[in-house]
């Protein structure tokens, strides 16, 4: 059994960043997609979206239901909007035959674009909606059919405590649970409470559980683990806990983890997993953004501050040219 270490997130922020290089075309710095945002959470999607374009991603898209998609693309003429994902109160005066023909309808327009996308968020925003849920649970079966990597966030941890087989032995699965969905994953998973004394082997044993889905637990330290290794960050970000920061990572990880992946064909393809170092440079680059926005923003420090400090403070790390 490895122990637990502090991960030199600078050192992978370096190995993962690709170079500029003026030969690659639109698209392979990452095509993101954010599964996420209903009638109350709007925000959520956006900061996981926009985070992605901020890093590096070439496009990022959301797929969300058709009250929230005009609200996020006014935030942002940036994103790639899909009115596409349907509430209960939409079609519960459809008969059963309607609202599968509905639902199939839902999972063409997002399965149509699958294969295209470098990693999926599925969660920020997204509700708990039961008709909606059945079909994001159905969204992540296409998904592996195609061997997609996705993030699992938010409402999407709510989704897949209550059904762990939609994850289990899913190797491209990256879990990223706050205090709560932290705790509802280890009671419903392990039958037991969380044990901070033994948190790192806590975690191990949760991943290992899940068959060796990697989660980034977020708290004061983030930990890492895969059921293998476990690797801590801890660089100073901000006292400041406003809402979104998990959103901004979410979106993050995506990028970095598709980064990661493409690291393998090359010729220095590194000892940890894509889904590991994905991890460990969106925590270390978000705890850095977060750090310089208070710098800046003290005690008025939002989640958009912090979107704003992204590009600094990557550029700090590794230098576009
Ligand atoms: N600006 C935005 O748009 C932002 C939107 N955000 C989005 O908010 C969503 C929830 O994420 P969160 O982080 O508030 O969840 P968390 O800490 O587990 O819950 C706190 C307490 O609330 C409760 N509860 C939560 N959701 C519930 C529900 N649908 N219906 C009923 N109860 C619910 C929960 O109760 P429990 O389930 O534990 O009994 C707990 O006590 C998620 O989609 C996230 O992405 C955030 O990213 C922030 C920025
Ligand atoms: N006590 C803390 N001290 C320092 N950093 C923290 C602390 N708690 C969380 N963080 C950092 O904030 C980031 C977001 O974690 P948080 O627990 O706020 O997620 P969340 O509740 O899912 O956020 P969101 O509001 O977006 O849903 C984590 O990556 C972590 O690095
Ligand atoms: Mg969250």
């Amino acid at each position: 059994m490895s122990s637990t270490s502090e991960a030199d997130a600078e050192s992978i922020l370096r190995t993962v960043t690709p170079s500029l290089d003026p030969k690659r075309h639109k698209g392979q710095a990452g095509k993101i997609a954010v599964i996420g945002g209903c009638r109350e959470y709007t925000g959520a999607p956006y900061f996981a979206a926009i985070s992605a374009l901020k890093i590096g991603a070439d496009l990022s898209h959301v797929f969300c239901t058709k009250d929230a998609a005009p609200v996020i693309k006014s935030y942002s003429p940036e994103l790639i909007v899909h009115p596409v994902l349907e509430e209960s109160y939409s079609i519960s005066q459809l008969s059963e035959e309607d609202q599968r023909t509905v639902q199939d309808k839902v999972l063409g327009e997002v399965d149509k674009w699958m294969e295209r996308f470098d990693c999926l968020v599925i969660g920020p925003g997204l509700g708990r909606d039961p008709f909606l849920l059945e079909c994001v649970s159905k969204i992540m079966l296409l998904a592996k059919k195609s061997n997609v990597p996705f993030v699992v966030d938010g409402d999407g941890l709510f989704l897949v405590t209550n059904s762990i087989d939609l994850v289990n032995s899913y190797p491209l699965a990256v879990l990223t649970p706050n205090v709560n969905e932290y705790k509802r994953l280890v009671q419903k998973v392990l039958n037991c409470e969380v044990d901070e004394q033994n948190a790192e082997d806590q975690l191990r044993s949760l991943a290992k559980q899940i068959g060796g889905v990697t989660i980034l637990r977020k708290g004061k330290s983030d930990l890492i683990s895969n059921g293998e290794t476990v690797k801590s960050v801890s660089i100073y970000g901000s006292p400041r806990r406003c809402g979104g920061q998990g959103d901004i990572l979410s979106g993050s990880v995506a990028v970095f983890l598709s980064w990661a992946q493409q690291l393998r064909s090359g010729p220095e393809s590194p000892s940890e997993t894509p889904a590991i170092l994905g991890c460990i440079a969106a925590s270390g680059l978000l705890r850095k953004a977060a750090s310089l926005a208070f710098t800046k923003h003290k005690r008025s420090t939002l989640t958009s501050d912090i979107i704003e400090c992204l590009g600094k403070s990557l550029e700090d790390i590794c230098p576009a040219s």
